[in-house]
């Protein structure tokens, strides 16, 4: 048996878990830099409220972000790979694969802010994250078009 005919058949069950992925990583990609708002507006730092949300970022990360990532990247890829699902004549795989490159991209830029608050302490303002947020919300509106029109 092809490994091509393996992903045709499982097809709709990685699709389902490729969705699962998604949503678990755009739960974190939505809601972590406005934990940062909240960490940079209202937390003092060196204080035990500050430890706290190191916490709290540190395992979103962690413990659903980086595997949720990681997942939603294998079972897309995988989908990439089944056989008559992408047609790379058509725009919507290259609005997609970019918006995913953004997304990948937006997850490391967290990360690396995260990294700052624990090592060096906070460089960006409340305002500087809230437009930040609006990132990941302009990728998904374009990644879902994309997926779901196919134009
Ligand atoms: C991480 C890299 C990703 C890759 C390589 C990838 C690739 C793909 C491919 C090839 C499909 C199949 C389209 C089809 O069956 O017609 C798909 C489906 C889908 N993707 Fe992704 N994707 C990725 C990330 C994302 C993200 C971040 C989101 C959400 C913001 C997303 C949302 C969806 C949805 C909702 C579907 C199902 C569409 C349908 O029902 O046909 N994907 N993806």
């Amino acid at each position: 048996m092809m490994i091509t005919d393996l992903l045709a058949s499982g097809y709709p069950w990685v699709k389902f878990l490729h969705v699962i992925s998604v949503i678990s990583w755009m739960a974190g990609l939505f809601y972590l830099p406005r934990l940062f708002v909240y960490h940079v507006e209202s937390v003092e730092a060196g204080s035990k409220t500050d430890a706290l949300f190191q916490v709290m970022e540190r395992r979103l990360l962690r413990a659903i972000m980086n595997p949720a990532m990681i997942a939603s990247w294998i079972f897309g890829l995988a989908l990439v790979f089944t056989p008559g699902i992408v047609d790379w004549s058509m725009i919507w795989p290259w609005t997609k694969g970019a918006s995913v490159l953004g997304m990948t991209w937006f997850h490391m830029w967290l990360s690396a802010r995260r990294k700052e608050f624990q090592v060096q302490g906070n460089r960006l303002s409340g305002r500087q994250y809230r437009i930040m947020n609006e990132v990941p919300t302009i990728l998904m509106i374009v990644i879902v078009a994309s997926v779901i029109v196919k134009f």
